[in-house]
């Protein structure tokens, strides 16, 4: 599904990346690890289309990857960067708002999501008021109620408390038993243990 081919990023004189290659397959995760500035927040930047490599290809579904693609957008959930709530929008109307966006308005899957991810009690409250795991379940929640059939995923164990852990690891497990794909990032050995088919060490 996900094909990156000689992928190399420089930061003026730094080369972060150099000539990776990877390929993730539906059904399966891939974790990139590596010490802090190693590079993986480049690579599924590159990957997301959000920074362009300076060399090598990012295919997905054999089509260069192209962050405005309507196919792109359709295809790919992702928390990358710390996200941006709107002010005024409480927890279940950030879902509602998502999954209609995406053409997925079912409730039932936006009351799903909350209550698997603890939000429930949280539902009517605006970002400013939740606390820091909070806001990083509600960014986790927002991949969970849109189609998607490639999560890219930045450290989603940041701020998660061991609860929040366990819930994550058995959903990305469930996510690749529906068939999707899995890019992840990660400083947590035992998530990618449980989670991770190919390790790519940076
Ligand atoms: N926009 C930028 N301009 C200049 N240098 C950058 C930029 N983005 C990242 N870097 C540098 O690239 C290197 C890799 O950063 P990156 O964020 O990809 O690392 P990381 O492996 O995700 O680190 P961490 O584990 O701390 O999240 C670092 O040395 C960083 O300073």
């Amino acid at each position: 599904m996900l094909e990156v081919r000689g992928l190399s990023r420089w930061f003026g004189e730094l080369r972060v990346l150099s000539t990776v290659d990877l390929h993730v397959a539906a059904g399966t995760a891939t974790a990139v690890v590596g010490p802090n500035g190693s590079g993986k927040t480049t690579l599924l930047r590159c990957v997301a289309g959000l920074d362009r490599p300076d060399e090598g290809e990012v295919r997905l579904d054999g089509r260069p990857v192209d962050e405005t693609d309507p196919r792109v957008r359709a295809a790919v959930a992702g928390v990358l960067d710390d996200v941006d709530f709107f002010p005024d929008l409480s927890v279940v109307e950030h879902l509602e708002l998502l999954a209609f966006a995406h053409g997925a308005p079912d409730p039932a899957t936006v009351a799903e999501v909350l209550d698997a991810l603890g939000l429930t009690p949280a539902r009517d409250q605006l970002p400013a008021t939740l606390s820091s795991g909070q806001r990083r379940r509600l960014a986790l929640a927002s991949c969970f109620v849109r189609p998607r059939r490639l999560l890219l995923l930045d450290e989603p164990e940041q701020r998660l408390d061991t609860a929040g852990r366990t819930w994550l690891a058995e959903r990305l497990n469930a996510e690749k038993a529906a068939g999707r794909a899995v890019l992840l990032a990660s400083h947590d050995p035992l998530l990618v243990d449980t989670v991770a088919d190919h390790t790519l060490t940076l």
